[in-house]
């Protein structure tokens, strides 16, 4: 047993059912150094296998809070890994992420909890396949992965991963919309993606997700070095007080994961529920680029400022063109 090819994959059955979960909060994730049990000694996340009746996500939940100590919040499946051992054993695996918990994480029997920086992910020290889809995960795509281990040891893998940028692509295509795009590992904040830039010639954005009392929702594109005062924003919106969109709004209308916000996810709400403003500067001069990513952190696109803003008409979303120069706003 070599090749993951060499396996029928649509009736292989798992010995047993595991779960992982990752816990992600403020550019950080929670990671373990396990104990015991398959995998000792490794970097990986709160998880095991499912006590009978439990589905995934109960195991995932529950698996957390006995080895850390913490109730995972905002929890939601990314993907699936199919682990085949020579020795017989097969292990699937449902790997979950949330995007909040309460409870300060402890060190347990089982586990001594690692909240790691984002950029900082200990891959050497995790499974081998981890790094093939963790970064996917990050970056907002689901996945499914199939694997032969011998013991520790990756034999073979291969991983299917579903692109939220596709759609993207293929609309801007058929708008007649020529962009470029350069990929990078993830990047979750603009200082870490200013240290990641490769050769761009355009202006970058920062995006801002908000919300008013009401429920109201606005995307706001401002160049990547504005400080933006909220409140004069929402003043000059007729908005009255804004305040940043959770993680789970931002999901739902805009289809993205916290890092990856772009005026062009605007795609995903279809039904018109957020109003767009831009910085005028970043579309106020005709042949300009304007530097976003596509859906996901993990790539930036260059698009020109026209196109961007025949782009968001396309999608129903007339941005307000906002002077941030001559407001502290
Ligand atoms: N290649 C791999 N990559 C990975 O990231 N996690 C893996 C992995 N192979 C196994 N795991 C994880 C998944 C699951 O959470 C855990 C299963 O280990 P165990 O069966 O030893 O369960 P645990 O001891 O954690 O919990 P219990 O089931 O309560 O005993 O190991």
């Amino acid at each position: 047993m070599e090749s993951v090819s060499d396996i029928d994959w649509s009736t292989w059955t798992p010995t047993e059912v595991s779960a992982l979960l990752f816990v992600i909060r403020g550019g950080q994730i929670l990671l373990i150094r396990k104990k015991r049990g398959l995998g000792a000694g490794k970097i990986n996340a709160p998880g095991g296998r499912l006590d009978p009746g439990e589905t995934p996500l109960q195991a995932a939940l529950r698996e957390t809070k006995e080895e850390v100590g913490v109730a995972a919040l905002g929890v939601r499946e990314w993907g699936e890994l199919r682990f085949q051992f020579t020795d017989g054993y097969k292990l699937l695996c449902h790997v979950f992420a949330a995007y909040g918990c309460e409870g300060d994480a402890i060190e347990t029997d089982e586990a001594l909890p690692l909240w790691t920086p984002l950029h900082a992910i200990p891959y050497d020290e995790m499974w081998a396949d981890d790094r093939l889809w963790l970064p996917l995960m990050l970056a907002g795509r689901r996945f499914s992965l199939v694997s032969i281990f011998d013991g520790d040891r990756m034999v073979d893998v291969k991983i299917d991963a579903h692109d939220p940028a596709d759609v993207l692509f293929r609309y801007l295509k058929e708008l007649g919309i020529e962009t470029e795009t350069v990929a990078h590992p993830p990047v979750f904040t603009v200082e870490a993606a200013k240290a990641l830039r490769v050769n761009h010639d355009g202006l970058h954005v920062k995006n801002l997700f908000l919300r008013n009392k009401k429920g109201a929702m606005w995307l706001v594109s401002v160049q990547e070095d504005r400080v933006v005062d909220l409140r004069g924003l929402g003043e000059r919106l007729g908005a009255g007080n804004l305040s940043f969109c959770s993680a789970d709004r931002l999901r739902k209308h805009l289809g993205v994961q916290p890092g990856s916000v772009t005026p062009l996810a605007v795609i995903h709400d279809r039904d018109h529920q957020v109003k767009v403003a831009i910085d005028a500067s970043l579309v106020g001069n005709r042949g300009h680029k304007v530097l976003c990513h596509p859906m996901t952190n993990d790539r930036t696109t260059s698009i020109r400022d026209e196109d961007l803003i025949r782009f968001l008409v396309s999608t129903g979303h007339q941005p307000v063109v906002l002077n941030f120069d001559q407001s502290s706003s």
